[in-house]
């Protein structure tokens, strides 16, 4: 699904008006319609619910949601307006909402009234309209309902938010949602690694804009759903053996974090590669047997082997950053001409020696999580321009970024960035990054093309750590070893 712009939504909008057609006032009916079902789907028509209402269309969905959801036995509803004046379709809604919901203009109240601690606060104060930072009352009133109790909802974008100026983005002045309610498709700033966290949990809803504006429209940025995964993945044949999968190499591991080459390793066998081979420290041999027997041990030392036989590499995993492993790491990155995918102390290496990246090519995928990442641009801090760094390091060294996060980013390097959402609050935890770089390497292995091993390895993650916290009962006990065990359930559930 393509990601556009914010002159782009408006223009699709116009398109859907003009040549579905339908009204405007209509399109609004079907995106209040819309809200509603996921308000009945998770909202107890018990609970008080306040709707914050702006003056322009976003205000107007805001008034087409109250009168919705009364007809639909939400009693304790009260609508906070702006202005009673507005854009055309505010003004009729407003007429529709009838004077049995109680209308108060927005003032002073958000500060002094006592509100339940249960209570709903749907923000439909601005939305893709918002053309500047919120000031004076608006940033105000923002301030204060933030710093309340209740659950909070945002209708397309949280106000504040602007749908893809994220340079101009003032955190402290945008409505901080739990649920963020987008139209169709998701907007830029509620995906950027700087910006989402303000979404909170992003669900998008279809309102039926013109498929014909949308597959014309031309976007850099695309977001892959969990439904777009099944098509990827490829049956494993009946008459095959262990050759047709692939012959997978890790550079991984030291006396002291073979813990994460293991992960890896576990991940990479648990993909479906044929075989799968670990260069390592001699030391821990016996604990890599008796932990993972399928595993090819081979001897660490400071050349690489001949790497003929293998498809695929990931390095770094618990490597370490000692000499002799940097020289093995040069050697490698300077002949290895497939695909591979570089983690941790691997990242590290790379970060202090930036001359390696002379060698970069479309084969290598890096997997920073927000700290190895800022080390590679060499900065202190990751700000508003991060995914704007992070397209012009891929364009710049021909490579591959993966950067990771609740919501990770994928940039090819052509500069297109696909955006996922697949994470769940079980894997910020140590083991989850080598577990995911294991499976991409083990897809790459299988013959997985670049951006198909990196989407499904990041599917299988987050559902295998959906599936182990669900057996667990919690996010909190999930461990990487559980989130392993559910591999082949995540595999099934597609
Ligand atoms: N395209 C769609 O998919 C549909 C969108 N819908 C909803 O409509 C809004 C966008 O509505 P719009 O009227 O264009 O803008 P807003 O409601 O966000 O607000 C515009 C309003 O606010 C003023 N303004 C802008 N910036 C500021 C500021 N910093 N301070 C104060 N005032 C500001 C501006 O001048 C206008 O008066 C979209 O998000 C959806 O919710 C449709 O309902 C369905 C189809
Ligand atoms: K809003």
């Amino acid at each position: 699904m393509k990601i556009l712009s914010i002159s782009q939504t408006q223009a699709a909008d116009r398109y859907t008006i003009e040549h579905e057609p339908i009204a405007s006032l209509d399109l609004m009916e079907r995106a209040a319609q819309a809200l509603l079902v996921w308000f009945l789907q998770n909202i107890d028509p018990a609970r008080p619910i306040v709707l914050l209402c702006g003056k322009g269309n976003n205000g107007g969905d805001g008034l087409a949601l109250a009168r919705l959801l009364r007809a639909n036995g939400y009693w304790d509803l009260r609508v906070f307006l702006v202005d009673h004046k507005g854009s055309p379709d505010f003004e009729a809604n407003l007429d529709r909402l009838g004077k049995d919901i109680l209308q108060e203009l927005l003032q002073d109240q958000l500060k002094q009234e006592h509100f339940p601690a249960d209570i709903v606060w749907v923000d439909a104060l601005f939305g893709s309209g918002l053309s500047r930072v919120l000031e004076g009352r608006y940033a105000e009133w923002i301030y204060q309902i933030n710093e309340r109790s209740g659950t909070k909802v945002s209708i397309d974008l949280p106000s504040g938010l602007m749908g893809d100026a994220i340079a101009q983005t003032d955190l402290l002045r945008v409505f901080k949602a739990d649920y963020t309610l987008t139209f169709q498709y998701p907007k830029l700033a509620l995906v950027h690694p700087y910006t989402a966290a303000l979404a909170g949990q992003l669900e998008v809803l279809d309102i039926g804009l013109h498929p014909d504006y949308l597959q014309s429209a031309e976007s850099s940025y695309s977001w892959m759903s969990l439904a777009d995964i099944q098509s990827i993945i490829k049956p494993r044949k009946k008459h095959s053996y262990k050759g047709d999968y692939g012959h997978a190499y890790l550079l991984a591991g030291s006396p002291n974090t073979m813990g994460a080459a293991l992960i890896a390793a576990e991940a990479c066998a648990r993909s479906g590669a044929g075989l799968l081979s670990l260069n390592t420290a001699k030391e821990t041999f016996r604990a890599c047997n008796s932990r993972l027997p399928e595993l090819m041990l081979q001897e660490r030392s400071s050349h690489a082997p001949n790497l003929e036989a293998y498809k695929a590499i990931l390095c770094g995993p618990g490597l370490g950053q000692d000499e002799g492993v940097n020289s093995l790491l040069a050697e490698l990155l300077q002949n290895w001409q497939g695909p591979m995918v570089l983690d941790a102390d691997a990242l590290n290496l790379i970060a202090k020696n930036p001359s390696y990246l002379e060698w970069a090519n479309e084969n290598w995928i890096l997997t920073p999580h927000p700290g190895e990442f800022k080390r590679l641009l060499g900065l202190n801090q990751l700000g508003p321009d991060q995914l704007d760094l992070g397209i012009e390091y891929c364009r710049k060294h021909q490579l591959n970024l993966l950067l990771k996060g609740s919501i990770s980013v994928f940039i090819e390097s052509d500069g297109h960035c696909t955006f996922y959402d697949f994470g769940t609050s079980a894997l910020a935890k140590g083991g989850s990054g080598d577990l995911l770089a294991g499976l991409i390497c083990g897809l790459l292995a299988q013959g997985y093309t670049i951006k198909d091993s990196v989407s499904l390895g990041l599917a299988l993650q987050g559902r295998a750590a959906q599936l182990a916290e669900r057996e667990l009962g919690s996010a909190h006990a999930v461990l990487s070893s559980d989130i392993l065990k559910q591999i082949g359930k995540a595999y099934a559930s597609f």
